[in-house]
């Protein structure tokens, strides 16, 4: 039998640990070659706020966004890791942040049921959504038992944005969070962001205004170049 859509309420306290987490960059820079891509860059990020990495293509977004993460080491300057008062070092931090990116691989080989129940050994879903539950939210129930290799390029980004606003942890990270998307899918997206973050802290990567049209806090690349 078919089950019923899932609906997700409103007040749902999904990240439920609701502890304080910061990123504080101090004098970041990154080089790539002889190259600067970003320079200067001091910025204190919190939960309970979203911030939007805004610029041109080529700007450096992307690699601000991956420095910010953890994803790889800056040139020059520091970034901390900070939850409940306390610093974390890298591993710790990892386990704390969720991407959704162009970049980030999902395993082909697995089927989407295969995708969530591994995801959830490391990062449970919110409110203990089940499976079930995650293939109704991102719409692909029907196709719950198809290889990911064999998804739509816009079914795999339903795939990663579900992961992002399901998982249960303090920091999401979302890099061009609506490409692949069909209309329908950009407004599944944009109805979800803002009510599945709430408490949690958002970094997006974006040069698409209507991607990040509910964002308060607006960092333009372009002010780190030197
Ligand atoms: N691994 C790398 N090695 C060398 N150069 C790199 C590397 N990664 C990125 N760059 C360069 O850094 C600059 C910024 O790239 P980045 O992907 O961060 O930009 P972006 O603002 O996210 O762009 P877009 O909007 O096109 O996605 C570009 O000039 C790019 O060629």
């Amino acid at each position: 039998m078919a089950r019923a859509s899932i609906s997700i309420p409103t007040n749902l306290q999904l990240f439920e640990s609701n502890l304080l987490v910061k990123i504080s960059a101090k004098e970041v820079g990154k080089k790539f070659v002889s190259e600067w891509i970003v320079r200067g860059v001091n910025l204190l990020l919190e939960t309970g706020e979203s911030y939007t990495l805004v610029g041109p293509n080529g700007s450096g977004k992307s690699t601000l966004l991956q420095l910010l993460m953890g994803n790889m080491p800056p040139s020059e300057g520091t970034i901390h890791y900070e939850m409940a008062g306390k610093e974390l070092d890298i591993d710790d931090w990892y386990r704390q942040i969720v991407l959704a990116a162009p970049y980030l691989e999902l395993i082909e080989e697995f089927t989407l049921r295969e995708t969530v129940v591994f995801h959830q050994k490391f990062k449970p879903l919110k409110n203990g959504l089940s499976a079930a539950d995650f293939e109704d939210f991102v719409q692909l129930s029907h196709a719950r038992n198809k290889a990911l290799r064999h998804y739509s390029s816009g079914m795999k980004q339903r795939v990663k944005l579900g992961l992002a606003f399901l998982s249960d942890v303090p920091v999401v990270l979302l890099d061009e969070p609506t490409s692949n998307l069909d209309a329908a899918g950009s407004k599944w997206y944009l109805d979800n962001v803002v009510k599945l973050t709430d408490n949690q802290l958002v970094l997006l990567g974006s040069n698409q205004p209507q991607e990040y049209e509910f964002c308060k806090n607006i960092i333009s690349v372009s002010a780190f170049k030197r």
